[in-house]
């Protein structure tokens, strides 16, 4: 089959084999960029993601006034302003990532002057009403066409709140969090499922205080963030397509080193196990508060089972649900996933792009509002699929491409890069062919 620059062409595997350290995890490195442009001082980061959507952060806070050196090999340093960030000289774009333009807000949101940030297409269709509300309240401007970017803020001195996220989500968490940081007295975020705690974290380790519940997080405001050196932990999201092959192919090995395991992360591994993989986790560290481990997966020898994924599973496995949708069809059982609307609001529409692709390789799935059923034991077959500028459908298909019958076409397979770059080098060397 003929490829071009933004296709690729990926033929079926007969196992997956081999060791893998992968580049740092998106979700911190958006973090790390952001707290290291606002912080004082020069903060020295190693396996930094690669991925485009990280980049943005970057340039986002470059463009407020932060100095960056990036080696492009995972080393950064970000020089931060240490508490007031510059006038840009026009508006911050934030690209493709939503992360980028919703936690910059709680940023902005509370700094003197009129920002504007915009993205692309696709982030322009995503809702921001989402950011705008808490951070109104909060006390600063912002003003959005249609609850979309374009972005207008107009910082103010904020006034503390007490917040209940009313759909589960990190980003509008970590949006209140940064704004909770300057504003005036104690800011309280509570959420109903906790989603990934990086930002919590992550401020911890720049130096300030917060407290936390089982259900909420409060940071008092006025604290001051001092530089630090840190190594990315392995992205648990990029090891999905990964670990979610070597799950389909008994007899495969896959060993993942220095990856990051941060428990709101890691339920992925727990429904590999429900469906019968054999995984081990070792050597576990703790490394600026985030947990990093060797993992080493093996397949079943009579296949994967099945599942249900819903509820607050569902929210902790939003970046993870496409893959699983996608390898379900080789599952006994099928696969059943529930409570996840916000699948629709991603980089595309996530549910309707994966009934879609799974039918164009000839599988039977059907389509809820918030969520799919995928039955069990249906041989695919190569297809042309369309990745819709998403890349965790680029990816995820590349993944149900390795046990179909014949060869499959990924059309924007480039947008694997926006996490991922490596993805398609590293998923050569592991598939035996
Ligand atoms: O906080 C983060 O780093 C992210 C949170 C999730 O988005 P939501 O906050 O919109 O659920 C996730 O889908 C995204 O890939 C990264
Ligand atoms: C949804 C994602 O990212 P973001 O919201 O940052 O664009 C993702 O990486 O799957």
């Amino acid at each position: 089959m003929h490829q071009t620059l933004t296709e690729r062409v990926i033929s079926p595997a007969r196992n997956i084999d081999g060791s893998l350290r992968l580049p740092g995890d998106k979700s911190i490195s958006h973090r790390y960029a952001l707290l290291g442009g606002l912080a004082e001082g020069t903060s020295r980061f190693s396996n930094f993601s690669t991925g485009a959507d990280p980049s943005s952060s970057l340039a986002c806070v470059e463009a407020l006034g932060a100095t960056v050196v990036n080696d492009g090999k995972g080393n950064v340093e970000v020089t931060g302003v240490g508490g007031t960030f510059h006038a840009p000289a026009g508006a911050l774009d934030c690209g493709n990532s939503g992360s980028t333009m919703r936690m910059l807000a709680g940023f902005l949101a509370a700094q003197s002057g009129e920002f504007t940030l915009i993205g692309d297409e696709s982030l322009t269709r995503r809702p921001m009403e989402r950011v705008r509300k808490p951070l109104q309240q909060m006390g600063a401007e912002i003003d959005l066409t249609d609850g979309h970017a374009p972005m207008t803020i107009r910082g103010r001195k904020l006034h503390a709140m007490d917040y209940t996220t009313p759909v589960p989500s990190a980003q509008v968490k970590s949006a209140v969090l940064f704004a909770g940081l300057q504003a005036e007295g104690v800011t309280t975020v509570r959420e109903a499922v906790r989603t990934r705690d990086h930002s919590e974290l992550a401020l911890r380790a720049f130096g300030a205080e917060l407290t936390r519940t089982v259900d909420s997080v409060s940071i008092t405001g006025g604290q001051k963030l001092t530089a630090i050196e840190a190594k990315v932990p392995g992205d648990m999201s990029s090891a999905a397509f990964f670990l979610c092959a070597a799950a389909l192919f008994p007899g495969s090995n896959l060993i993942f080193d220095d990856l990051g395991l941060n428990p709101t992360r890691a339920s992925l591994l727990d429904v590999l196990t429900a469906l019968g993989a054999h995984i081990g986790v070792i050597n576990l560290e703790d490394k600026a508060s985030e947990l990093i481990g060797t993992v080493q997966i093996n397949a079943p020898a009579n296949g994967l089972t099945g599942t249900t994924v819903s509820g607050g599973l569902a929210a902790q496995l939003i970046d993870e649900l496409p893959v699983l949708a996608a390898i379900a069809p080789y599952t006994q059982n099928g696969i059943r996933i529930r409570d996840a609307r916000e699948l629709r609001v991603k980089e595309s529409d996530r549910i309707a792009l994966v009934a879609q692709n799974l039918r164009a390789m000839g599988a039977e799935v059907e389509e809820f509002e918030d969520g799919l059923d995928v039955p069990g034991g249906q041989q695919l077959h190569g297809a042309e699929i369309d990745a819709g500028g998403d890349h965790r459908i680029a990816m995820a298909f590349s993944v149900a491409a390795l046990r179909a019958e014949g060869e499959t076409l990924i059309r924007g397979a480039e947008s694997a890069a926006i996490s991922f770059p490596e993805f398609f080098d590293l998923l050569d060397g592991v598939a035996q062919r």
